[in-house]
């Protein structure tokens, strides 16, 4: 390999007026000023490259496998965000702490946009884990609320796009999460998609209502949270809980990016303020409230009609499970 004999070369007009008075004083001068002057452009140069360099190997470190969400960036420079806790994806409180780790991750990497998704055939998520509901330790059922509320703050409020490709079953969490996205492309066939927590005999918190009332009318969102309607993905479109109807897993990705790909001419900056005033409103209220909200959770959990509720609905499961 050869190296360059010029790769920097200034030429100096050192009869130019303003060189004029150093260089009738002393020899070369026009061109020792000319050199101070590019050398905060060559540090400048310098740091641009050396930051690029140390941006590369944490792109790549972000494409590690993490025991329960995987997250990669693709040749367009999107954030695939896979959720992998088998069997269904339950949100214990492991999982949440690794879903608001990878956002911040997502966020630090600038990537072009994010897609939540699932590694299981028939479930997105099936909300949150009733087992750190049913009979709790309260500290870790509080550090499970807060970081809940964490991973809904992230991703809701996020300045980056996000899309979920929901290729299973939403059921409460999990619908709430595909919710705090931009935009949903859900598989067909016989999945389901709500916010289901009547039927458990609890209620679902203000800001999950607020999410679906901003997703879908607010009419749509009075009956659906009050009957435990789970929407069927047909129905779910006409409402417009989704936005589109996807073949199989990865249609819906296809589609996320090509939602994605409406932000290309469209200035970053802008987007994410724009973004963000229009969720402003729900994001203060549960700044405001929330250490209320955390003690609601708590008090909701030490109330034995809740408990014996949950029993049940665990008991039902299991048996649906074995059959
Ligand atoms: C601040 C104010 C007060 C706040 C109040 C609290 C508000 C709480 C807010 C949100 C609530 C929730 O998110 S509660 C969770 C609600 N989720 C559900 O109701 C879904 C239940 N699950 C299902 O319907 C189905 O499992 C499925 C449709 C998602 C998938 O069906 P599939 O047939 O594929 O799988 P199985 O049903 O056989 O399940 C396999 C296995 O997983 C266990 N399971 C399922 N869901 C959960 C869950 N949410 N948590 C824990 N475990 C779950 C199920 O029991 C089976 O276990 P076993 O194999 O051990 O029997």
């Amino acid at each position: 390999m050869g190296r360059a004999l010029v790769w920097d070369a200034t030429c100096v007009d050192s009869l130019a007026a303003s060189h004029l008075p150093s260089t009738s004083q002393k020899a070369a001068a026009a061109a020792e000023s000319a050199q101070m002057l590019k050398r905060p452009k060559m540090f400048l140069l310098r740091q641009a490259v050396s930051n690029a360099r140390q941006l590369a190997p944490s792109v790549r470190a972000m494409s590690s496998k993490g025991p329960l969400v995987d997250l990669t960036v693709d040749n367009d420079g999107v954030a695939i965000m896979t959720l992998q806790r088998p069997p269904v994806n339950s949100l214990n409180l492991d999982l949440l702490k690794e879903i608001s780790k990878s956002l911040d991750d997502v966020a630090k990497n600038k990537s072009r946009g994010m897609i939540l998704t699932s590694s299981s055939p028939t479930v997105f998520s099936a909300g949150l884990d009733i087992m750190e509901m049913y009979k709790p330790d309260m500290k870790r059922a509080e550090e499970f609320w807060t970081t809940l509320q964490d991973v809904w703050f992230k991703l809701y409020g996020s300045s980056f796009a996000t899309a979920a490709a929901i290729n299973g079953h939403a059921p409460a969490g999990g619908c709430l999460l595909s919710m705090s996205c931009e935009y949903r492309a859900m598989v067909g066939g016989k999945f389901t998609i709500g916010l289901n927590e009547t039927a458990l005999g609890i209620v679902a918190p203000k800001w999950f209502m607020d999410t679906m009332c901003r997703t879908i009318s607010m009419r749509q969102a009075e009956l659906a949270l009050t009957t435990a309607k789970m929407f069927t993905v047909d129905e779910a479109l006409k409402c417009e809980l989704i936005d589109e109807i996807a073949t199989d897993k990865a249609d819906a990705i296809n589609k996320c990016k090509t939602f994605l790909k409406k932000f290309e001419k469209i200035p970053p900056l802008a987007r994410a303020i724009t973004k963000l005033k229009m969720r402003e409103e729900p994001i203060k209220n549960l700044q405001t409230s929330r250490q209320a909200d955390v003690q609601e959770f708590l008090s909701f959990l030490k109330n034995p009609k809740v408990q014996q509720s949950l029993e049940m609905y665990i008991q039902a499961l299991k048996q649906k499970a074995a059959k």
